[in-house]
């Protein structure tokens, strides 16, 4: 099975955008159109609620939101930091969502995290992808918790927060999933025992990329 390395799946998403003139935001919107029609089919009924950080991971959480809302199902996007914090191609997709009227809570608060995502019967983890390093820090590490400790069906896009990619060794915290939908092809740390008890099902997403980009 092809498993990539945290630098090799970063190459190779820059090497579409600078080398084949691939749009950074059509990479996006494939990664999180194919996620929503996955996370629909895995999860096909129930509020869901989309956590999101400011990165590009949580730039795929609102394309996810904007196709689930197209699929008529009630989504909510948690962001845990001020939308004015992100920039590039995850603000684009944040003020397209905002502009299409998608319901947006900003929460940086840890005391009221567990009332908003309360009723949430499928949390969607957008909060740290490939860029992320070390233990979740500050309110990222209190949403994971709050996640886990949740009463829902609980998907990560692309990494459960909190995993390392490269070894597999879980952080503290990390997100406990009974998904992971993962963009390009599986990463090296989803081999070992231990990153399984974090990964639930596995799934890969074609973003588009090319085959010819990818190692054999
Ligand atoms: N063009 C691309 O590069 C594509 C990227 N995609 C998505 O983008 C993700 C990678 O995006 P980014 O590189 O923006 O990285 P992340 O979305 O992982 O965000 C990284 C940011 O989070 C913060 N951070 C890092 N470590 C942290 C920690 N331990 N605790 C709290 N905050 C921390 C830093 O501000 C850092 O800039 C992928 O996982 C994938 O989901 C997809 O949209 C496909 C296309
Ligand atoms: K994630």
């Amino acid at each position: 099975m092809l498993r990539l390395t945290r630098q090799q799946v970063r190459q190779i998403d820059q090497t579409a955008i600078e080398h084949y003139g691939m749009s950074g935001l059509v990479l996006m919107e494939n990664a999180g159109r194919g996620a929503a029609e996955a996370i629909h089919r895995i999860a096909p009924s129930g509020d869901l609620v989309v956590l999101c950080g400011k990165g590009n991971n949580a730039g795929d959480g609102y394309v996810i939101a904007r196709h689930l809302d197209l699929m008529n199902r009630t989504v909510k996007v948690v962001s845990v930091v001020p939308l004015g914090s992100l920039t590039g191609d995850a603000a684009a997709n944040a003020n397209i969502a905002v502009r299409a009227g998608l319901d947006i809570e900003v929460v940086e608060d840890p005391a009221e995290l567990e009332a908003t995502l309360g009723s949430a019967a499928i949390l969607v983890d957008c909060l740290l992808g490939t860029g992320a390093t070390g233990d979740p820090q500050g309110v990222y590490a209190d949403a994971v918790r709050t996640a886990n400790a949740a009463d829902a069906i609980r998907i990560a896009i692309d990494i459960p927060t909190g995993l390392d990619v490269d070894t597999g060794v879980p952080g503290e915290p990390t997100f406990q999933a009974d998904a992971t939908l993962t963009f390009v092809a599986e990463k090296t740390g989803f081999a070992t025992k231990e990153a399984r008890e974090f990964l639930g099902i596995v799934e890969v997403i074609s973003i588009g990329i090319p085959k010819k980009m990818l190692p054999v």
